[in-house]
């Protein structure tokens, strides 16, 4: 037993949990660290490397003396708050990362997605009318990797799929240019979804044609391609009104053929993948 009163004892608890803080301090800085060089949140949270640490702090706890359940209660409260702030500052990184778009079209303008446009995402993805030629519509999850995927895609090539919505500002879907594999070649792709209550006034033809103006005059690409499902009338309609043409069927993809439309720009400066 101490010979210290409460007082005493309660001071050495205070000075302990100074260095406590400035110790967590040091790991926060390395934690933020070890975040900015994940790609995505999955890797934010690597439960794996959590694990790992659990079983290194109990082994630790024990050689020192220390309740194991104890440490390990503290460290996953602490990892579990490790965690919320590595997304925090991973999200506003990509949120960060500068991205110009397609200019604005009669009705419609263009703008990077970011995670404040997941509810309409997941609305749009989740709707199996919209998704009626996908293998399934998108989860919830799945919407949110879909705006990782596209923050990474402005990231690393300058464009990805961007939100379109009226001049007014209302959601109405996206619309842009993202690297797909044709029979494994890489190909530059115009993609679009607009929202169920809005298909059938132009604006997915009026927004892909804004995107193949960028393709070829902002990125200098020479080619642009459209994947669509063979019984998807309505999609190859729209890569038509644009100037495409059927180029050919692709076999290597989810869905065992796809057909390819698709137009070269023969005046473009030729920029090829960046
Ligand atoms: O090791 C990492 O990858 C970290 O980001 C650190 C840390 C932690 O606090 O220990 C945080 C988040 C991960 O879930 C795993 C571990």
């Amino acid at each position: 037993m101490t010979s210290l009163d409460i007082d005493g004892v309660r001071a050495e608890i205070d000075a302990l949990d100074r260095q406590i803080v400035q110790l967590i301090s040091q790991r926060q800085h390395w934690v933020v660290e070890a975040g900015a060089l994940k790609a995505d949140r999955d890797a934010v949270r690597a439960p794996d490397r959590v694990q790992k640490v659990i079983d290194k702090v109990r082994a630790l706890a024990e050689e020192a003396g220390a309740s194991a359940d104890v440490v390990e209660t503290t460290y996953r409260a602490m990892i579990a708050a490790f965690i919320d702030l590595e997304l925090s500052v991973h999200e506003s990184h990509l949120a960060s990362v500068p991205c110009t778009t397609p200019n604005d079209t009669e009705r419609l303008r263009f703008r990077p997605m970011t995670f404040d446009d997941l509810e309409s995402m997941a609305a749009l993805l989740g709707d199996p009318a919209v998704m009626t030629y996908y293998p399934a519509p998108k989860t919830r999850d799945e919407a949110r990797a879909w705006v990782e995927w596209n923050q990474r895609n402005y990231g690393e090539h300058g464009h990805g799929l961007w939100v379109i919505e009226t001049r007014e500002g209302e959601f109405v879907g996206d619309c842009g240019l993202t690297w797909q594999k044709v029979n494994g070649r890489a190909e530059l792709e115009v993609g679009y979804h607009v929202r169920a209550d809005l298909q059938g006034r132009g604006y997915a033809t009026e927004a892909a044609a804004a995107c193949r103006d960028f393709a070829r005059d902002v990125l200098g690409a020479t080619k642009l391609v459209a994947i669509i499902h063979p019984d998807n009338a309505a999609s190859a309609r729209v890569a038509e009104k644009i100037g495409m043409r059927f180029l050919e069927e692709d076999h290597g993809g989810a869905i065992a053929v796809r057909r390819v439309l698709g137009m070269d720009f023969p005046e473009a400066r030729g920029r090829g993948r960046s």
